[in-house]
């Protein structure tokens, strides 16, 4: 246990469309340290608990499910790495909307998160985690040394993901991408268990109106200088 928590820690919490997972990856790249995408578990355990026809409302079940899903991420090369569910390559499913809203029902249920919390931590692994999610810096890793809670307004949100689906040939209308984000971000903050809200150790990075390599560059100097470093 005392030589895990020396492994270092940098969570990257944040709303739906911040830029955490594109952010969180190239962070991890620059430093050379593992990447934990929660927001790929829940979605998984959604889509495993859909597939079982279960009734998302119910908590016992659904945490049952999320006990005996198989979740891996299998990494080759650049990109994301691929999210196998239960043996079935759920890399494109996982990311549809359908699937955001499920893991945002079923990551309501404390039996659900409670379930998820081991293998999390399995994730804290020598040299260091960037982990990405809403709870990384509260509740799972509340000792992490470095602690970002990533934003950007709803407006932009919504226009990044409209762009995304677009160039995955989803066709989805922006003011209904800003329902949903609006909808997701009241469901995801007012939850009586592990809410959105940012650590109060956190700090607070705006990517609104900022380009991606500087809002990586942000999140770096977060950090001490030496692990800044390029590796190559
Ligand atoms: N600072 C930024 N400026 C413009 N687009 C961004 C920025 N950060 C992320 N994006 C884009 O927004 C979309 C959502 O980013 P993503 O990393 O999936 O967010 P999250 O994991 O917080 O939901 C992606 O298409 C990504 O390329
Ligand atoms: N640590 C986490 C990560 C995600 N969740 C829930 C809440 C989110 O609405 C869903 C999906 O998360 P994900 O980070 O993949 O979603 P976005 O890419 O931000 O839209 O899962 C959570 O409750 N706790």
């Amino acid at each position: 246990m005392a030589a895990m928590q020396t492994i270092p820690v940098l969570t990257i919490d944040g709303p739906s469309g911040s830029g955490k997972g594109t952010i969180s990856r190239a962070v991890a790249d620059r430093l050379g340290w593992h990447y934990l995408d929660s927001g790929a578990l829940y979605r998984a355990v959604g889509l495993a608990a859909a597939w079982e026809g279960l009734d998302l409302s119910d908590a016992e079940a659904v945490a049952n499910c999320a006990a005996r899903t198989d979740i891996r991420f299998e990494t080759a090369g650049e990109g994301e790495p691929r999210v196998i569910v239960n043996g079935k390559d759920a890399t494109r499913l996982i990311r549809t909307e359908t699937a955001g809203a499920a893991a945002s029902a079923i990551a309501a249920h404390p039996q659900v998160r409670a379930a998820l919390v081991a293998l999390q931590h399995g994730f804290r692994r020598a040299p260091g985690l960037v982990a990405d999610g809403r709870d990384m810096g509260t509740v799972i890793f509340p000792d992490a040394r470095w602690k970002v809670f990533l934003t950007a307004s709803a407006e932009e949100r919504a226009k990044r993901r409209h762009k995304q689906l677009k160039e995955k040939g989803v066709s989805v209308t922006l003011a209904g991408l800003l329902n949903e984000i609006a909808a997701r971000d009241e469901r995801d903050a007012s939850r009586s268990v592990a809410p959105l809200k940012p650590a109060q150790d956190a700090v607070v990075v705006d990517s609104t109106g900022t380009p991606i390599h500087e809002v990586v560059e942000r999140v770096l100097a977060v950090l001490p200088e030496q692990l800044r470093q390029p590796r190559r």
